[in-house]
């Protein structure tokens, strides 16, 4: 977490690893981000049996749907995260059950904030051909032509079909590197 963070609800601390449910950004009614992060999670005393485990460490988390909640947002669900942790490897597995009577849609996002020493050193690869929202430029849409991002400023770009990539944020030198896979 930076120490340039701090926490004063309502607001939520930014940093970590958001889960924005069941709205982004502020694409709906709610509060940015929806509820759901700002919210307290239990342990999940009923997960589903865990895959073998290969040198890994889990939590599940649950967060279920309160009467406040259904004020704001009138359906039943539960979310559950599950979080595995084992050498240089984050995994997380979210997972949204309708335990309402009637079908709901939602979003969902994982946003998470990425600790670097020097922003001019970073490098995202991996969005080249992409289609992007720029939400600095009135959300016009452009196509990601650059096989590298590099970043001289702020940048906020609403990647779509940004599934089953391998991106790379790279600072530096390469030894140094993260990937990013969704
Ligand atoms: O500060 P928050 O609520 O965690 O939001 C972080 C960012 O989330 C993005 O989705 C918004 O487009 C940004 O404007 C915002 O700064």
């Amino acid at each position: 977490m930076s120490s340039k963070s701090f926490w004063k609800p309502p607001k939520a601390i930014r940093g970590g690893i958001p889960v924005c449910f069941p709205q982004f950004g502020n694409l709906g009614l709610l509060e940015q981000h929806g509820f759901a992060r700002n919210r307290f999670w239990s342990l999940d005393e009923d997960a589903s049996p865990l895959p073998p485990a290969n040198n890994q460490s889990t939590v599940d988390l649950i967060l279920k749907s309160t009467e406040e909640d259904i004020k704001a947002w009138p359906r039943g669900f539960e979310l559950r995260l599950r979080i595995s942790i084992s050498p240089g490897k984050l995994t997380l597995i979210p997972r949204v059950r309708n335990v309402d009577n009637k079908a709901f849609s939602f979003m969902f996002a994982l946003r998470n904030y990425l600790s670097v020493s020097d922003i001019s050193e970073v490098r995202v690869e991996g969005l080249e051909t992409l289609d992007y929202f720029d939400y600095l430029m009135n959300k016009e849409r452009f196509t990601e032509q650059a096989d590298a991002i590099t970043f001289d400023g702020e940048v906020l770009h609403i990647y779509s079909c940004a599934f089953n990539l391998n991106i790379s944020l790279l600072a530096g030198n390469r030894s140094n590197s993260s990937s990013l896979c969704f």
